[in-house]
């Protein structure tokens, strides 16, 4: 229980209709959660206007709602607090509600459009290794110390939010690490929320469907930075071409890396292979078991912001060979009949060309690589034919299948794809729609050396069609398909 005063106190209120004098039992922004004594979050929302259900939220119980704009009825047991956006100012309340567990720990956050994930973990992964307590908000799972709590958000909503810090507190950690995914800073997840740092690893096309501009998109990550504190550190990639841009207006120090000029953090790969790489950090020869150049960049972030956060140059280079690739990102499967498969997310233009480049820089231009890929449904429809173009640049086959699908045909996905392919590139490609039979003929087809890359879905266990999740799992199939040819 809260005291509404208390819980207002952060808020830029416009005007309070009502008592603050009151105790609060409960939070939520969504009605259907209200009972007897909640505070209502009214948020206009990307498919409805929470304000609909202030009616209903009253009915059932609430004593106070904070909105943008009062409903034309007023109930006098309940205490109307306006304000001028309510997204904000949940944040700041789910902040309150949990006694502000950010401030309690030393959070760090990353945000971009590739490797939030990877660095992310691995901040979390080091300070596990240095022997400190900490906690992780991922797309794949959340960790609160060691325990695991699933997760079907890259950054949750602010309750969730500060719910997970909160236990992160109560269990002792000092450390957490998140990914700040460009949504969320869209719809103030991240508000009033206190980062010791943030870092960026690199902004290419995704999620046009929600953001519609690329101005828009780089717009909704740079407000991360620009929330900053002083007194945090801001750690940007150098070789992105916003990278500069993102820090332009932030408050917080700034650090740059780089793998190819001069930089804070200067990465340099001495030697590359399909288990690992030989990376020079500032000078540091340091033995990775992480593959192509992209997780080069992401060990040189993950090195900078340890570096940052406090922790000795000398511990951190010594664990950094210690640390292992996150569930379904680049994750290796050998073949008896002597091909890997490779199991990664790539689910994106810029990650595709770059996953490929990898194994391409490892295996040579005469080695054979099969790429299995598919795009989701209900997302931006703009990247489907690129990711086809550029897997079929890159590969001496394609197979295109069906990722999640979601509320679209699986047909119509790969019939958009499609058209990113020259009559050359056609002939190359096969079309499947079952992804694992799919899979199956990429694996039949494969011979000794090939590389057959199944991209898209990593650390997924499901497939989404139609509202339901049914179980399948990449990294199972083609284990399956490789126990069957032993
Ligand atoms: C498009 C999008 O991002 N939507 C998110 C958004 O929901 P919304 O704005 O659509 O909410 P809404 O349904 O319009 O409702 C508006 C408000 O009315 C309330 N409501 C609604 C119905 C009702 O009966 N009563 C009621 O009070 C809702 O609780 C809400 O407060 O706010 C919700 C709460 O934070 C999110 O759960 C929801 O994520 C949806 C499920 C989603 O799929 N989001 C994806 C696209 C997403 O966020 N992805 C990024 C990562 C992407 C990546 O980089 O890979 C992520 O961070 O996970
Ligand atoms: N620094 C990077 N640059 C480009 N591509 C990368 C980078 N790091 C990872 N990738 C590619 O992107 C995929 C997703 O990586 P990761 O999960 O770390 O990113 P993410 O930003 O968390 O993605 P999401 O937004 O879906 O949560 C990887 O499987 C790999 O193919
Ligand atoms: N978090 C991302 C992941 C997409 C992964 C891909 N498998 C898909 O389903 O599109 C999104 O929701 O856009
Ligand atoms: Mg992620």
């Amino acid at each position: 229980m809260k005291k509404l005063q208390e819980l207002l106190s952060p808020l830029d209120i416009i005007k309070i209709i009502g008592s603050d004098d009151k105790n609060i039992t409960a939070l939520t922004s969504d009605s259907r959660k209200v009972e007897d004594g909640t505070l209502f979050v009214a948020v206009p929302g990307v498919s409805v206007d929470g304000h609909r259900f202030i009616p209903m939220a009253e009915e059932k119980g609430a004593v106070a709602v904070v909105c943008q704009e009062l409903p034309s009825e007023l109930s006098t047991h309940v205490t109307y607090i306006v304000v001028p956006s309510s997204a904000l100012a949940l944040g700041y309340l789910a902040s309150q509600w949990f006694d502000n567990p950010s401030r309690k720990l030393k959070l760090v956050g990353v945000t971009g459009t590739n490797g939030k994930t990877t660095t992310a973990t691995l901040i979390y992964e080091m300070a596990r290794l240095l022997g400190h307590k900490a906690g992780l908000l991922s797309t794949v799972c959340n960790y609160v110390d060691e325990k695991a709590y699933p997760t079907d958000h890259t950054t949750p909503d602010p309750y969730t939010l500060n719910e997970m810090l909160h236990l992160m507190v109560e269990a002792g950690c000092e450390y957490a690490a998140m990914e700040v995914s460009s949504h969320a800073a869209d719809q103030q997840r991240i508000a009033g929320l206190h980062f010791v740092g943030g870092v960026f690893t690199n902004l290419t096309r995704d999620h046009l469907d929600y953001h519609k501009t690329f101005e828009a998109y780089l717009a909704a990550k740079k407000k991360f930075f620009d929330m900053l504190p002083a007194e945090a550190f801001a750690l940007t990639n150098a070789d992105d071409k916003v990278g500069e841009v993102m820090l332009q207006n932030t408050r917080a120090h700034r650090y740059t890396y780089s793998l190819r000029s001069d930089a804070d953090f200067r990465g340099r790969i001495v030697e590359s292979r399909l288990d690992g790489t030989l990376l020079s950090l500032n000078g540091n020869e340091v033995e990775l078991l992480f593959t192509g150049k992209f997780n080069a960049y992401n060990l040189t972030a993950v090195y900078g912001a340890c570096v940052l956060i406090g922790w000795q140059k000398e511990d951190v280079l010594r664990e950094m060979s210690r640390l292992v690739p996150v569930a379904g990102r680049f994750q290796a499967f050998h073949s008896p009949k002597g091909y890997t498969a490779i199991v990664d997310y790539a689910h994106t233009p810029d990650a595709v060309v770059n996953v490929l480049n990898a194994i391409r820089e490892v295996i040579g231009k005469d080695g054979e690589i099969i790429t299995v890929v598919g795009a989701g449904g209900n997302r931006d429809k703009g990247k489907r034919p690129i990711m086809a173009r550029e897997a079929a640049a890159r590969s001496e086959r394609l197979i295109l299948t069906s990722d999640n699908p979601r509320f679209e045909e699986p047909e119509d996905i790969l019939h958009d794809m499609e058209e990113g392919l020259d009559e050359e590139a056609r002939k190359r490609t096969l079309h499947i729609t079952d992804r694992r039979q799919a899979i199956r003929t990429a694996a039949t087809l494969a011979g000794k050396g090939s590389v057959i890359l199944i991209a898209g879905k990593g650390h997924e266990d499901y497939q989404e069609i139609k509202g339901v999740k049914h179980h399948f799992d990449d990294r199972e199939v083609i284990m399956e398909i490789i126990a069957d040819e032993k």
